[in-house]
């Protein structure tokens, strides 16, 4: 298990021409989802495509604890579920690590049970904050038995006998939170309304109906969506093809674009429009970016992206476009290093309370290798310098967060000195073949380690 306690630094370096066809691993979100609602539903489901990284595996050993049957063969998942209402009290604390999406989830979904569950997870995860998911689960009957400091993990919660269906709105654009009020909706009578002004990624919603919950979504005159799901119904289970990560899919995209020479096919990448704020983004800074073979996967738009390297100019990014790409503002930040003129992200104060403070981070890893940029409250404005010239020879602090390490060792394959981050540990949480597959591509990236002289 990777942790700080044992960092392993990586360096990457100026590379020319990434060429050849990559597959990315599947989904997080949909990853998490689909060993939830199959490990809560009845019956057996398949599961193929699976993202087998630590933040995934940690929401199937909590599932296992509560009861489900989980194994794998090869490349399919099969999932005995307990039946809706079934979960049993887990004998031990579920340890969610790194896992920030898993965590929220499964609070959601123990939080009606009339049953003691406590979390734990690594020292990114405990500093980040729970309130968010505690304030709607209180009101549905949850007592928070135990909770650190500005309500932190480790966490104990106890359900209700008989939890309260609430309508409640949305604080701030977070699906993780919307899913956590849906899926205590699951184990109380009556409707569960939650309303969300601003549309995240709508993976719970379409999950559940697949998954035959009642559940229905209308959006009003504003825009603003009200999703009702009712309680106690039946969950049967199904089968899922998990689609490729476009988070995941960012990383040798950027890449390809700011690698001179490339030409890069990244097959199966899931399109749901709530996720694709990054490629539009992207394309309108000039990059090169083809859909080839657009097909319909599990009711989900996925294509194969061809992506040549590209001279990229910067832009203002809307700030409504923040929930479609909330992940992927760290590569953002480094495709606009190398673009021509700046590139302004408004509205991305939800960076700070990722596995990192994503846009502190950013910030001081871009200065460390040169590049000039602004951090605001919430927002974050980028200088570029287009062919990389004088950028690199920094050291990046990648605060136990996965994509703060895989944005900056892209950074590095365009810059004129190498850039190194201080651990590459964390990647395995949602992106174990990070490595192998940029080393694929012909990207110049290793463990410091393995460094040749
Ligand atoms: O619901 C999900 O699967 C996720 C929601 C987002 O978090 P927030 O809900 O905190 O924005 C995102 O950052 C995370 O990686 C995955
Ligand atoms: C924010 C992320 O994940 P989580 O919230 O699940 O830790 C991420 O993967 O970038």
């Amino acid at each position: 298990m990777s942790s700080s306690q044992n960092p392993h630094p990586a360096i990457s370096r100026r590379s020319e021409g990434l060429k050849g066809q990559v597959r990315v691993p599947g989904d997080k979100s949909i990853s998490h989802r689909a060993l939830l609602f199959a490990g809560l539903a009845s019956g057996e489901s398949r599961i193929t495509g699976l993202l087998e990284g630590e933040d995934v595996l940690r929401t199937g050993a909590a599932m296992r604890a509560m009861g489900a049957k989980i194994r794998q063969d090869g490349v399919t998942w099969t999932v005995q579920g307990v039946g809706n209402g079934c979960l049993l009290e887990p004998r031990e604390d579920l340890d969610f690590g790194n896992a920030g999406t898993g965590s929220r989830l499964t609070m959601g979904l123990v939080g009606t049970y009339d049953m003691k569950t406590r979390f734990v997870g690594d020292a990114s995860l405990s500093k980040r904050p729970m309130a968010r998911v505690l304030d709607p689960l209180r009101e549905m009957g949850a007592q928070v038995l135990e909770a650190q400091q500005g309500e932190r993990l480790p966490i104990t919660l106890q359900g209700p006998r008989h939890g309260t269906a609430i309508t409640y709105r949305v604080p701030m654009p977070s699906a993780q939170v919307k899913s956590a009020v849906l899926l205590a909706g699951l184990n109380v009578a009556g409707i569960t309304t939650v309303i969300e002004p601003v549309m995240t990624r709508d993976h719970t919603e379409k999950m559940l109906a697949g998954f035959g919950a009642a559940i229905e979504v209308e959006t009003d005159g504003n825009g603003v969506r009200h999703i009702r799901l009712q309680g106690q119904g039946r969950l049967v289970g199904q089968t899922i093809d998990v689609p490729g990560d476009p988070s995941s899919a960012a990383f040798p995209l950027v890449a390809a674009l700011i690698t001179e020479g490339s030409d890069v096919v990244i097959e199966n990448v899931l399109l749901n429009p709530t996720r694709t704020g990054l490629i539009l983004t992207l394309q309108e800074m000039g990059g090169d970016i083809e859909f080839l073979n657009i097909r319909s996967q599990g009711g989900e738009k996925v294509a194969d992206l061809r992506v040549r390297s590209s001279s990229l100019k910067g832009v203002e990014v809307p700030a409504d476009r923040a929930p479609s790409m909330i992940d992927e503002y760290p590569v953002l930040a480094i495709a606009a290093s190398l673009a021509e003129g700046e590139t302004r992200m408004p509205g991305i104060g939800e960076l700070r309370v990722k596995e990192s403070d994503r846009l502190s981070a950013v910030a001081e890893g871009l200065r460390a290798n040169g590049v000039e940029c602004t951090e605001g409250e919430d927002y974050l404005v980028v200088k570029g310098y287009p062919g990389g010239k004088g950028l690199g020879d920094g050291t990046v602090a990648t605060h136990l967060d996965h994509r703060i390490a895989m944005s900056f060792l892209v950074l590095g394959l365009a810059t004129e000195k190498p850039v190194t981050v201080d651990d590459d540990g964390m990647i395995a949480t949602s992106f174990p073949e990070f490595h192998s597959l940029m080393k694929s591509i012909g990207a110049r990236i290793q463990g410091k380690e393995e460094e040749q002289v």
